[in-house]
């Protein structure tokens, strides 16, 4: 490939100076084994293995309907695995939540639920905390710079309904970094915000990841966007290809996965 090779070189180059900058104490990866989920019967993923590993950013991409959401809560163990197991530093998942910062998708969220947005960053140190606990001045501290961090701070007082999309999208970033997790999961958190606002919360995921931790994004846009992802992982009920970047994006697995309905762009993006 003459001209997209030119971008690779660059995107590899960044990912490895990432690593030299930020060296990961932790180099602890996210295994899944044989994972499957049943829904009533109704089989919404297949023997799904995989490894995710921290400083890197992993892209979770599919159809609809693919089970995209059902692999982030059934690793998170929020809905039930009909088998398998998903493993992190030896132990499983399931048993180590306080490592894990979960942003669900904003359809599931409640809007008009009164909160404010600063009640909504502090719910993020409540498992540091203890319920019913009053918060320190150091949880205080660490909301302050996570709303800072997504220059959201000026709207601490606002009720979280009367915010834009993009604004709320931030605020439940903002909440993840608070809970200062290993871990960080966040399902479409594109839908619906404009382009800026795309990439601030883009160049957060890559500090979050250049830093050492594990991040998974499930994006069900295919477009340029894709660019920001070092991993990506393809999936229709089962695994359709995992690994870098370029290993997924190849026309074969693309179509394999969307049928005939995915032009190819895998030389473009890749
Ligand atoms: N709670 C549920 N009960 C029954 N079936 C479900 C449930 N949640 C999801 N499913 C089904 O499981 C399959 C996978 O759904 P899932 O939401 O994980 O896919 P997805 O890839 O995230 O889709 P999308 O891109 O449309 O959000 C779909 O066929 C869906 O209808």
């Amino acid at each position: 490939m003459g001209k997209p090779l030119h971008k690779i070189q660059i995107t590899m180059d960044q990912t490895a100076m990432n690593s030299l900058k930020f060296p990961h104490p932790l180099h602890q990866s996210l295994s899944v084994h044989h994972l499957s989920v049943n829904y009533r019967g109704v089989e919404a993923l297949r023997d799904i293995s995989l490894d995710i590993q921290p400083g890197r950013l992993t892209g979770i991409i599919g159809p609809n309907g693919a089970g995209k959401s059902t692999l982030m809560k059934a690793m998170l163990g929020l809905v039930p695995m009909g088998t398998g197991s998903v493993v992190y530093g030896g132990k499983p998942l399931s048993q180590q939540r306080q490592r894990v910062a979960y942003v669900p998708q904003r359809s599931q969220i409640d809007w008009d639920y009164p909160a404010t947005v600063w009640d909504i960053v502090m719910m993020g140190r409540v498992r540091k905390t203890g319920w019913l606990r009053p918060f320190s001045g150091v949880s205080r501290r660490i909301a302050t710079q996570a709303l800072e961090r997504v220059g959201m701070v000026e709207y601490k007082n606002r009720p979280i309904g009367q915010l834009s999309g993009g604004q709320q999208q931030r605020v439940f970033l903002a909440r993840s970094l608070a809970q200062e997790a290993e871990i960080f999961c966040f399902d479409e958190p594109f839908v619906g915000i404009d382009q800026k606002t795309e990439a601030i919360i883009f160049s957060l995921f890559r500090e979050l990841a250049a830093s050492g931790k594990i991040v998974i994004v499930i994006n069900h846009d295919l477009g340029e966007s894709i660019v920001n992802f070092d991993d990506l992982i393809l999936l229709n009920q089962e695994i359709i290809a995992t690994g870098n970047r370029q290993q997924v994006l190849k026309e074969d697995y693309l179509q394999k996965a969307y049928g005939g309905r995915v032009f190819f762009f895998a030389e473009k993006v890749a």
